[in-house]
């Protein structure tokens, strides 16, 4: 039976006050099982960064309610909001926000480190991340010595290590060429069918065939939802033809 890992219930997100005021959200009502990969579209400042942050709890909604494994994000203090992130939460966002001062291993360590995991098996959980996402060569390169695709991935490894349940990204194959690109998305692929919730935005329709849902937003509404156009087996088949 699959459990809902992620639940939007009518989140509302807006910015500034009065003339100025922006509703980046919407009213919008999501729900995301385990084991399901969602990719979110939408044209540019439609709210898909926004949705993505307030399911990721990196930000508060105005209104509506954010739940995360049948947690609801808004009664929580910031300390607990940050514990639940670590633990539960993978974020891959749109600039990395790797630190440049550690390695590769180091930063995709640093959050099972910080949840309080021995350093050893810190480690290790790390390296298996970076194998799936196909860099565990480069765990000791410090981050000027990668490329962007490299520190993409790394960005990559870092969300999914420790088998997070909820695994957020934000264009995660956009610095990546696409032969890389289809490696990032079967990694995520297959994180979900390991039994996270994974939702993506991306602007590439042929990236959202690997989801099983798409998720249209506009103007901060979701106007349409869909199965994805390909079987992402056919995507798959294709590749390896
Ligand atoms: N911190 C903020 N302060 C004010 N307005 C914001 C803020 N963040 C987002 N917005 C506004 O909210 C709307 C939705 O932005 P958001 O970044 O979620 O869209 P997006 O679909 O991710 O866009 P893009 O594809 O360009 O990244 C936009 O109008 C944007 O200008």
């Amino acid at each position: 039976m699959s459990t809902e890992i992620l639940q939007l219930s009518g989140v509302s997100r807006h910015y500034g006050e009065g003339a100025t005021a922006v509703a980046a959200l919407r009213d919008v009502s999501l729900t995301v099982h385990s084991g399901e990969f969602v990719a979110v579209m939408g044209p540019s400042g439609s709210g898909k960064s926004s949705l993505l942050t307030l399911a990721g709890g990196l930000d508060r909604a105005t209104s509506g309610e954010v739940f995360v494994e049948g947690t609801p994000l808004g009664g929580l203090s910031t300390n607990e909001l940050a514990r639940l992130r670590r633990r539960a939460v993978g974020y891959v966002f749109q600039d990395f926000n790797l630190i440049p001062t550690l390695t590769a291993l180091e930063n995709v360590a640093l959050p099972r480190e910080l949840d309080g995991v021995a350093l050893r098996k810190a480690h290790r959980q790390a390296h298996d991340a970076l194998r799936q996402v196909g860099i565990d060569n480069l765990a000791d390169r410090f981050l000027d010595q990668m490329s962007g695709g490299q520190q993409q991935r790394v960005a990559i490894a870092r969300a999914i290590v420790g088998q997070r349940r909820l695994i957020l990204a934000d264009e995660p194959t956009g610095a990546l060429d696409s032969t890389t690109g289809d490696e990032v998305l079967e990694v995520l692929r297959s994180r979900a069918e390991a039994g996270a919730a994974v939702i993506m935005v991306t602007h590439e329709a042929r990236h959202a065939g690997w989801a099983d849902r798409v998720v249209f937003l506009r103007d901060g509404r979701i106007i349409d939802q869909a199965a994805a156009q390909h079987d992402p087996r056919v995507l798959l088949a294709e590749r390896s033809a």
